[in-house]
């Protein structure tokens, strides 16, 4: 089956702060969003990228692409408003039926291992998140204080979230809704259940500034083993 993954790296980063956006920022000496390109592009050599890019943005991207490993299979297109207009956007460049990673550019830890089982999953069941279990203890705030969730119940949601072509292009049809936090929620509001697979611990959304920190940890362990 042909394979795209849409990398979505149009946001601003407010929460990291920095006077670039944090998938441009320095990680082991390339940018954050060479990391997740070049991982997806070790995934399968038949499987090609679109990197959406912050419209200002548009030329630090194509340098980016022009050092990654194969830059003819990474084709460019400029994000939106939010992440589910960038995601869109993405996804309008796809004209065959195929399995749909969307993945975000700043989880740049994300390993061959996790996107080939997505596929797999995706495939026998129609998509496939990952989410990994909390380790924190978890309350919810109510109108009258607050009080203990069971978080054997709960699931912290992950990238790429997989899908065939068919269904998250359908879903992407219906209208901007703010409860879109991610492409699973989209596809959910067609009635389409959602298969959670088990994701990574390492699989980190880099955020805050200790993110980077945290990244660049894990990637000096990775280049040593
Ligand atoms: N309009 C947007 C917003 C987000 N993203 C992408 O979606 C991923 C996850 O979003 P997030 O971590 O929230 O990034 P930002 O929106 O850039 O960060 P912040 O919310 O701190 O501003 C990132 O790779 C980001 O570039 C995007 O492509 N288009
Ligand atoms: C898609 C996502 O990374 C899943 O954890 C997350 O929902 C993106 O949310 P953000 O608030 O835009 O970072």
């Amino acid at each position: 089956m042909k394979k795209y993954a849409v990398i979505v790296a149009g946001g601003s980063g407010l929460r990291m702060g920095t006077a670039v956006p944090k998938q441009f920022l320095p990680l082991r000496g390339k940018p954050v969003l060479w990391h997740s390109l070049n991982t997806f592009l070790k995934a399968w050599p038949d499987l090609d990228i679109i990197v959406v890019l912050p419209p200002d943005y548009v030329r630090t991207g194509e340098e980016i692409v022009a050092t990654t490993t194969n830059p003819a299979r990474i084709r460019i297109t400029v994000g939106g408003e939010t992440r589910y207009h960038s995601v869109k956007n993405g996804l309008t460049c796809i004209n065959e039926t195929s399995i749909v990673f969307v993945h975000d550019a700043v989880r740049c830890l994300i390993t061959t291992n996790l996107i080939h089982r997505c596929y797999e999953a995706a495939l026998e069941k129609g998509n496939a998140i990952p989410a990994i279990q909390p380790i924190d203890t978890l309350r919810i705030e109510t109108a009258n204080g607050n009080h203990l969730l069971d978080r054997s119940q709960v699931r912290i949601i992950q990238t790429p979230q997989t899908f065939y072509s068919n269904i998250i292009q359908k879903a992407f049809e219906q209208p901007y809704d703010p409860s879109f936090t991610d492409e699973a929620s989209v596809v959910e509001k067609l009635g389409i259940p959602i298969q959670l697979i088990e994701g990574e611990a390492s699989n980190i959304k880099i955020t805050r500034p200790l993110d980077i920190l945290l990244a660049e940890k894990i990637l000096e362990e990775n280049d040593r083993s």
